[in-house]
């Protein structure tokens, strides 16, 4: 069978991580990526052997700064089967009439709104709506999280409500440009964040409420969840219920910040030092008065990148079973 054709439009920090996870699965393959001028990802993507495309009037710019561009973003598009748009936040909105006209799958981030898609996106908790489809839009990495942790807790003992307070990193550790550098801001200040609302763009019925504000960092974010459920249970059945989910790690061995979950993770082997999964504090877990409390850690650059290569094959019906790609994803990422 031939493989799906897959196409990267914005190679940044989640572009060149989805462009790499898709190379290290065997039913889909890059085509090409599409960086807007020559600067130094788009020459190591260049050497990492993708085709670099960019914008009709810059393919002379591209060629004369020595990457041989293979053509405009209308012609990547025009050889891919699914298009992963991986702009700015509210870019990839304007790109939705080119793959209309192309006739092309594409898959938004979490930096754009639900409508745009019609169908948010988290493999564990409604792959099979995405199945088929033209459109879809993976969640945020902070509604990615979430959604890890809330769906199973649903499913086992019927999630009555949920509250969340995230500690946001303020700026990817490339980002020159954004701040704080010494504030907490409080974002946004009118309540609710995106994040609850967000997480039922994916399980509707969830009650959820969340906060949030940005810190001086740029490692990971924090959640602190307070989560009430329909059937009792006891800490350690949540435990165990988080430590059997596919993109859950518990974290314990020492570990007491995200610092050292980022060293874990360069430890470990892992590309770039990425931590795929929902980083959850094993100790911190804890039922009290009926309620559950818990921290956890979300590494922004990478949680969403597996389920982008699940969404990619809920959309082409490579896979039916939603745990069956899961599995697919995880063990050719290693994860
Ligand atoms: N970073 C994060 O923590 C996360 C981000 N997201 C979401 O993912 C999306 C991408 O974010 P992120 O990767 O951080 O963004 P980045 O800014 O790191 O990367 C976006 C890339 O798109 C390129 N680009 C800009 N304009 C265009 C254009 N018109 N056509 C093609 N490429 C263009 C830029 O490259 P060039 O140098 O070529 O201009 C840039 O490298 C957003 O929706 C964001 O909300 C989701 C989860 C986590
Ligand atoms: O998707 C993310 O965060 P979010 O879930 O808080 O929107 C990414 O960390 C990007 O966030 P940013 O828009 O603060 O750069």
């Amino acid at each position: 069978m031939s493989k799906v054709k897959v196409a990267i439009n914005g190679y940044g920090t989640i572009g060149k991580r989805v462009a790499d996870a898709v190379t290290m699965q065997d039913d889909m393959e890059i085509i090409g990526i599409a960086k807007t001028r020559p600067n130094y990802e788009a020459f190591v993507a260049h050497d990492k052997g993708y085709n670099v495309y960019t914008l009709a009037d810059r393919v002379d710019d591209m060629k004369s700064a020595g990457i041989p561009a293979a053509g405009s973003i209308d012609d990547m598009i025009a050889e891919a089967d699914v298009v992963v748009d991986c702009t700015p936040g509210g870019i990839g909105e304007k790109n939705k009439a080119l793959y209309e006209k192309a006739g092309v799958k594409a898959i938004w981030q979490g930096g754009e709104k639900h409508e745009l898609a019609g169908c948010s996106f988290n493999a564990e908790a409604n792959y099979e709506e995405a199945l088929g489809r033209d459109f879809v839009r993976v969640v945020s990495c902070n509604t990615t999280g979430l959604c890890r942790v809330i769906y199973p807790l649903d499913q086992e003992y019927g999630v009555k409500k949920v509250r969340v307070t995230l500690m946001r990193r303020s700026a990817d550790p490339n980002d020159v440009k954004n701040g704080p550098i010494n504030a907490i801001v409080p974002n946004p200040i009118k309540l609710p964040s995106h994040h609850g609302p967000d997480v039922k763009s994916v399980i509707p019925h969830i009650n959820i409420a969340s906060t949030a504000v940005k810190l001086p960092t740029t490692l990971m974010h924090l959640h602190t969840l307070n989560i009430e459920m329909e059937k009792d249970c006891s800490t350690e059945d949540v435990k165990a219920l988080f430590a059997k989910q596919p993109r859950i790690r518990m974290i314990g061995q020492g570990i007491g910040s995200t610092a050292e979950i980022m060293e874990l993770g360069k430890d470990m082997g892992r590309p770039r030092g990425d931590m795929w999964e929902n980083c959850v504090w094993e100790d911190s877990v804890t039922m009290y008065e009926g309620e559950l409390y818990f921290f956890q850690a979300i590494h922004q650059e990478s949680d969403v990148i597996p389920e982008n290569v699940d969404a990619i094959r809920a959309m082409t019906e490579l896979e039916k079973d939603g745990a069956k790609s899961i599995a697919k994803t995880n063990k050719a990422m290693g994860l």
